[in-house]
């Protein structure tokens, strides 16, 4: 491939060089980075010419790592959009569990599943953390989609069985069940990898403390040791989640998580934006990573994550859309919305109050804050070499044609805050994934 690429190098800094090639080996790993300066450049450009394999970008195409999205709801697709202005609880209850519970219908599932992992990918995001439903067939047809539209998909049978805080038309049957239907899960996903190019992950995924009883949490809590999984859940969301563990364990949400196992450095939680400092140290001390879903906790979350701060005491972070507790499918605009989110939380939202008064001292997050978290902060979470354009990394990528035309001189700095604040998928021409392509583009090849 050759043009211009930029990349994530750390939480305050990208990379942005022009003319570079980039090789890809069969493995789907980027092999090698070679710069114009380079006297290998002519040659090994003209040798992928010839034998039809060069990809070359125009002059206003950016090469960008592809996009991690840390949560999504994959069956909430159809809601996405729907009744934001509902408090969690009544949202769960009135809109999303009767959602949910049409997965039953292997159909359904694959009609929706199909047409959602198309608009991610269309969206940039070349690997993906998944909530399913408590049903094994649907989640299996979730996986196939991730296969068929080739996205590195995170999966996890959801599990409920609480009595108390689930509707009796979707819950599982009991604590025994849901682990067992967990396990068959994780078999039929590594079955299905036997034939796949693109290995899916089966994710240990306990909706959130709430919803299971502590008989499941444990069960699932084994489960992740006994298969060494990926864990997600929701943590400190809301307040009212909050005080849901404070009553029934009087324990903080993340020391009941903690208590079944479920907080191992391959955890990812959800939302967090009620965590406290103890809470923010247990995850660190665990490597637990976090989700943020700045558009969702814009309706749900009763407060700002503070992502600055975050970042300063290296927490693990990266992305979610949460659909569809988030309405949009793409991390740009989640991007946005953290950085929108985080000036309001630095400069205070009550115009009554006096300056002084009105804000805090959490900094605003940047552009390259969000694009760290889309890109490098999901491949830490995820444990995937990804995320980045350098030498070892799988060739995730997305080519962006810049969204407007340049009217004056840009540096590369407003290049690239440019393209985060207007990219759509229209502007995403090619998706990648593992070097092959996702997203159909209209390069000709050779150029
Ligand atoms: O944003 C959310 N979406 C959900 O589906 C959910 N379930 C528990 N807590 C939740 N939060």
């Amino acid at each position: 491939m050759k043009g211009s690429t930029i990349t994530s190098t750390g939480p305050e800094t990208i990379s942005f060089l022009p003319h570079q090639l980039i090789c890809i080996d069969n493995g789907g790993y980027i092999s090698r980075i070679i710069d114009q300066t380079d006297p290998d450049y002519s040659s090994t450009r003209n040798a992928a010419k010839r034998q039809n394999q060069l990809i070359s970008l125009n002059e206003d195409d950016f090469l960008l790592p592809g996009f991690i999205d840390l949560h999504v709801h994959a069956p909430q697709w159809p809601n996405a959009g729907l009744a934001l202005d509902k408090p969690l609880n009544e949202w769960l209850n009135d809109y999303t569990f009767p959602l949910e519970t049409k997965y039953k219908e292997v159909a359904f599932a694959k009609k929706v599943y199909n047409h959602l992992i198309r608009e991610l990918v269309d969206n940039g995001t070349t690997s993906a953390l998944y909530f399913g439903t408590i049903h094994n067939e649907a989640n299996l047809e979730l996986a196939k989609a991730c296969i068929r539209h080739q996205q590195r998909g995170f999966i996890g049978q959801v599990t409920m069985d609480n009595p108390d805080q689930t509707p009796s038309y979707y819950r599982d049957a009991s604590a025994k069940q849901a682990i067992s239907h967990a396990e068959t899960f994780i078999q039929q996903v590594v079955d299905l990898n036997r034939t796949a190019d693109l290995k899916q992950t089966p994710v240990i995924t306990p909706r959130f403390v709430p919803s299971c009883t502590p008989e499941s949490l444990a069960g699932l809590g084994a489960l992740a040791k006994k298969y060494d999984l990926p864990i997600q859940s929701h943590c400190s969301e809301s307040d009212w989640e909050n005080d849901y563990a404070l009553t029934h364990y009087h324990k903080r949400d993340a020391e009941v998580l903690d208590q079944f196992g479920l907080l191992t450095d391959r955890a990812i939680m959800a939302h967090g934006t009620l965590l406290n400092q103890s809470d923010l140290d247990l995850f660190k001390e665990r490597g637990v990573a976090i989700a943020h879903c700045p558009i969702s906790n814009a309706y749900f979350g009763n407060a700002v994550l503070p992502v600055a701060k975050i970042l300063a005491q290296q927490n693990k972070i990266g992305l979610g859309t949460d659909i569809s507790g988030g309405y949009s499918p793409s991390l740009y605009r989640n991007i946005d919305q953290a950085i929108v989110s985080s000036r309001m939380l630095h400069d205070g939202v009550d115009q009554a109050l006096p300056p002084a008064k009105r804000g805090t001292s959490i900094n605003a997050i940047t552009a390259k804050n969000g694009f760290y978290l889309a890109t490098v902060g999901g491949a830490q979470s995820l444990h995937l070499k990804t995320g980045q354009i350098k030498v070892g990394y799988l060739a995730d990528l997305q080519v962006v044609k810049a969204p407007y035309p340049t009217f004056t001189d840009q540096t590369p700095d407003d290049i690239f805050e440019k393209i985060i604040y207007h990219t759509t998928k229209n502007d995403i021409k090619q998706v990648f994934v593992q070097g092959k392509l996702a997203k159909e583009g209209h390069y000709e090849t050779q150029r």
